[in-house]
């Protein structure tokens, strides 16, 4: 039996709003990068198809039916024409509703372990598919290392050859629906960033990122000021390269030269606030990825 599928935090380095599509949704051009941090997934032996959930933000999510795990193993199962099985364990690290991408993660994670587990092999481009019907940030998930991203979130190509580098995510508590902050939205869009293929240094990505802007900065903090308050704490962190928010929000990051100096920050930060520091995860392109020239 498979043992724990990392589901690591997706940070948004910038979020580009380009345009708007027909049905509503928004066009974005993103640089999505996957932290350290992170929640777990994993499946031991039982008949039907169960989630328990655990993990010191697990009390904050009840283990409903609709739980993006749940629907992701159904819509595996479904699609292979089997019938879900197993006893999911979901270690829940994470905010919940917090821009990181948690509840993508989760799922990105159940369709990676199951399509393993249950031995189904499926083709990386039917695998992305499935993600694209969990949620917009499922297919970026799914190929769990750093990854442009445009589109809703279904147009996936490389990233530019990320250097060593610290991150510190941190968030005041509080969570902030993603439908709610794209509504709240006001102004132009903006045209996609101009990105070189690769920086020596953590310092000259910061210097590049600086460029660029996430355009629900603004939106979140009209509906959760305290997000300013994070901005502001993190950039005057010693060390601190870049400070922003991710996603949505209300979760905001800041760089730093190495994983060291983005734990030791960290350390100061209110400890009413949900705070981790280390380095990003950047593993090789796996089997499953749908990356444009990937595996
Ligand atoms: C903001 C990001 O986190 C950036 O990575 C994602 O685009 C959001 O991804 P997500 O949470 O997986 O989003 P979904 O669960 O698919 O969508 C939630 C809601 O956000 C809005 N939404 C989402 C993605 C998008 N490109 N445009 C949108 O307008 C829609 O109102 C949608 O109903
Ligand atoms: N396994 C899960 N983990 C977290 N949230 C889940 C999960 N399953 C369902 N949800 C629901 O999804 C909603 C969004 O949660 P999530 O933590 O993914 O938001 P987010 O971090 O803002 O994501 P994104 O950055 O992709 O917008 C929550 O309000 C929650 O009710």
């Amino acid at each position: 039996m498979a043992g724990w599928e990392a589901a690591p935090a997706k940070v948004n380095l910038y979020l580009h709003v380009t345009g708007r599509r027909a049905d509503g949704y928004h066009l974005l051009d993103s640089l999505v990068a996957f932290a350290g941090a992170g929640d777990r997934l994993r499946l031991e032996p039982a008949g039907a198809l169960s989630l328990a959930l655990e993990g010191s933000e697990g009390a904050t999510l009840a283990a409903e039916p609709d739980n993006l795990v749940l629907r992701a193993a159904r819509l595996l199962a479904e699609a292979a024409g089997i019938p879900a099985s197993g006893r999911l364990r979901l270690e829940k690290n994470l905010p919940v509703a917090s821009g990181i991408g948690g509840g993508s993660a989760d799922a990105a994670a159940a369709l990676r372990l199951l399509d393993r587990a249950w031995g189904l092999g499926t083709a990386p481009e039917a695998l992305a598919a499935l993600a694209a019907r969990l949620g917009a940030d499922v297919p970026v998930c799914l190929e769990c290392r750093a990854t442009r991203m445009q589109g809703v979130g279904e147009i996936l190509s490389a990233a530019p050859a990320m250097p060593e580098c610290g991150i510190l995510l941190a968030n005041p508590r509080l969570p902030l629906p993603t439908p709610a902050v794209f509504r709240a939205r006001r102004g132009d869009f903006t045209p996609p960033a101009v990105l070189p293929s690769g920086w020596a240094d953590a310092a000259a990505m910061a210097r590049s990122l600086a460029a660029c802007r996430n355009d629900l900065e603004e939106a979140a903090i009209s509906l959760c000021p305290p997000v300013a308050e994070v901005l502001a704490a993190l950039a005057a962190l010693p060390g601190c390269l870049l400070a922003r928010m991710s996603g949505s929000g209300a979760t905001c990051f800041a760089l730093f030269p190495d994983a060291g100096s983005a734990e030791s920050a960290a350390a100061i930060l209110p400890e009413a606030w949900w705070r981790w520091g280390g380095g990003f995860t950047n593993p090789p392109l796996p089997a499953y990825s749908a990356l444009a020239g990937g595996a």
